[in-house]
């Protein structure tokens, strides 16, 4: 067990260059350093292409720094790491599983028994919101609802770590709003810890106890903002709060410099 005071991630002076197959080099991540605590929710923002996706990358062991050190938990990230989990802007869905053996899938992966796999399978699936649709095909559903079985399929493995990619930007505004509320509840449930990239700097700070905002490409932190906002949240509701409001007002005036030059 490593020690719960140790940061969730450590990410120490890590550059990331690309070489492209005819010798060209990008250079994504840039002296980038920033750490996030154990049962914290950190949200990225950055100007397009700067690096939001390659941090995430390089969390999850897919991609190695070219310089310097990233820890999940305290120790060197060596290959994928069961306490992670993912969910990106597209679903990880099967299309030929049905809803509830989408949602089994990781636990049986993991070793579980099919029946307990099941059962953890419709209790997740009961939690966000989807009892009586386990025997749905991913095509019967909507938006939202697939987005929840990704969130059910997530969260049934129990992650220590949740890495979101731009995971609502696909969804109506209406949508969108009660999936963040969902993921609030469900993350404030688990006390593991989120990273949460976004185009959308509103969004960003509602969810958010720390927003990072990335300098254009080649990324560095420009700036971490503390988010005091009392929680529990309602989204439709803390965008009217003033403090909110003067958050947003401070964040976009850092962030628009960086996606001028970007
Ligand atoms: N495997 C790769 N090989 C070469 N270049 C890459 C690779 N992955 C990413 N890049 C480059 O690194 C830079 C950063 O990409 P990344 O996807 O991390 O940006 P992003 O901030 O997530 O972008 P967006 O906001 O558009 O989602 C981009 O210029 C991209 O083209």
């Amino acid at each position: 067990m490593s020690d719960p005071s140790t940061p969730a991630i450590e990410m120490e002076h890590v550059t990331c260059r690309f070489i492209s197959a005819d010798g060209k080099a990008t250079i994504a991540l840039q002296d980038f350093s920033m750490s996030v605590a154990r049962g914290e929710f950190c949200a990225i923002v950055g100007p397009t292409g700067c690096g939001k996706s390659t941090t995430l990358s390089l969390i999850t062991g897919l991609l190695k720094p070219t310089t310097g050190r990233v820890r999940v938990m305290g120790q060197p990230v060596d290959g994928i790491d069961p306490r992670i989990g993912f969910v990106f802007q597209t679903d990880a869905i099967f299309p030929w599983r049905n809803v509830i053996d989408n949602v089994a899938a990781g636990p049986m992966f993991r070793g579980q028994k099919p029946a307990k796999a099941k059962e953890l399978a419709r209790e997740w699936l009961r939690r966000v919101g989807l009892a009586g649709f386990e025997m749905h095909y991913p095509h019967q559903l909507s938006g939202g609802m697939r987005k929840r079985v990704s969130l059910a399929q997530t969260f049934v493995n129990s992650p220590e770590i949740l890495l979101m990619d731009e995971p609502f930007s696909a969804l109506d505004m209406q949508t969108r709003t009660v999936m963040q509320d969902e993921l609030l509840q469900l993350w404030a449930a688990s006390g593991g810890s989120v990273v949460f990239v976004t185009h959308d700097l509103e969004e960003a700070i509602a969810l958010a106890d720390k927003v990072i905002v990335l300098s254009a490409r080649p990324a560095t932190v420009k700036q971490i903002y503390d988010i005091e906002l009392a929680r529990p949240r309602v989204m439709s509701e803390i965008r009217y709060e003033d403090k909110f409001i003067s958050y947003a007002r401070e964040i976009w005036d850092d962030l628009r410099a960086e996606v001028k030059i970007g």
